[in-house]
C-alpha cells in the first residue's frame, strides 16, 4: 500500500465548507490530496466531481462528510464506510410497492466501492478509537423525517447503515472516469422522525477529521 499510494493522486468530495475545513484537517494539508466543495445532493455533487476529474489527473475519489445513521447500526459520532453506494429512491413507486431502476431493468442504482480500501478504513478508524461500521450507505434526495419512511427504506436495503445525500452522485462520476470510489461518513443525526435540534453536527465533523486523518495513513 504505501508504494502504491506514494505518488498518487486523491480527490475528496465534500458538500459543505464545514465538511472541506474537517477534512482538510485530518489530512494535514497532504498535497497528494485535492478537497473540494461539491454542493448538497446527488445532481450538484456528479456534476462538481465530474469538472475536477475532467480538470486533472486522480486515482482514486472519497465521498467525504456528515450523515444519518440507522438507530442501532451507527450512533451519532460514529463513522460509516460504505460497503456499497445505493441511491435508495432511483425508481418507481407501483402499485405493488417500490421497484428500483435494477427491477425496471433501466442500469443500476447501486455502484462499487473499492472494498480492499474502505475495509482498510473501517479498521483504522476503529483502530483510532473512533466506532465504525463498514456497510451500505444509501444516497437520497431528501432528508427522511418519519418512521414510516425510515422503514421503507430498511425494507429496501436491510442492511444500510446510514443515508446521505451525494455519495452516489460522486460514484456515478467516478464510475464514469473508471475511477475507484470510496465513501465516508460521520454520523450526525439519528435517522427518523424529524428534530434537527438532535443533530449533533460539531460531534460529526470532529469524528470526520479523525476518520480523515486514518485516511491519509491507509493512503501511505
Ligand atoms: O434541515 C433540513 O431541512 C435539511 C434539508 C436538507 C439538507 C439538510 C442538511 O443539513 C444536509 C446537509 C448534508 O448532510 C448530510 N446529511 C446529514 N444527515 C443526513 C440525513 O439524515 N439524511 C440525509 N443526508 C444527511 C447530507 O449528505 C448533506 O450533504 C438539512
Amino acid at each position: 500500500m504505501e508504494a502504491q499510494w506514494k505518488e498518487r493522486r486523491v480527490l475528496v468530495v465534500t458538500s459543505v465548507e464545514a465538511e472541506r475545513e474537517a477534512v482538510w484537517r485530518g489530512l494535514q494539508a497532504d498535497s497528494r490530496f485535492e478537497v473540494i466543495i461539491g454542493g448538497v445532493g446527488p445532481m450538484s455533487a456528479a456534476a462538481r466531481t465530474a469538472r475536477e476529474l475532467a480538470s486533472q489527473p486522480y486515482d482514486l475519489v472519497v465521498c467525504a462528510g456528515i450523515c444519518g445513521g440507522f438507530v442501532g447500526r451507527a450512533d451519532v459520532g460514529s463513522i460509516v464506510v460504505a460497503s456499497e453506494i445505493i441511491c435508495a429512491d432511483l425508481g418507481a413507486e407501483t402499485p405493488n410497492g417500490y421497484m428500483s431502476v435494477d427491477e425496471l431493468g433501466f442500469g443500476s442504482a447501486r455502484i462499487s466501492v473499492d472494498s480492499d480500501l474502505s475495509g482498510s478504513l473501517t479498521a483504522a478508524v476503529k483502530k483510532a478509537g473512533i466506532p465504525a461500521v463498514c456497510a451500505p450507505v444509501l444516497t437520497l434526495s431528501t432528508v427522511t423525517g418519519t418512521a414510516q419512511t425510515t422503514a421503507e427504506l430498511l425494507a429496501r436495503v436491510p442492511t444500510a447503515a446510514a443515508e446521505a445525500m451525494e455519495g452516489f452522485g460522486v460514484a456515478t462520476a467516478a464510475l464514469d472516469f473508471g475511477l475507484p470510489i470510496v465513501e465516508l461518513r460521520a454520523v450526525s443525526n439519528a435517522i427518523g422522525p424529524r428534530d434537527k435540534s438532535a443533530w449533533r453536527i460539531k460531534e460529526a465533523l470532529s469524528a470526520l477529521e479523525q476518520a480523515s486523518s486514518a485516511l491519509r495513513e491507509v493512503l501511505r
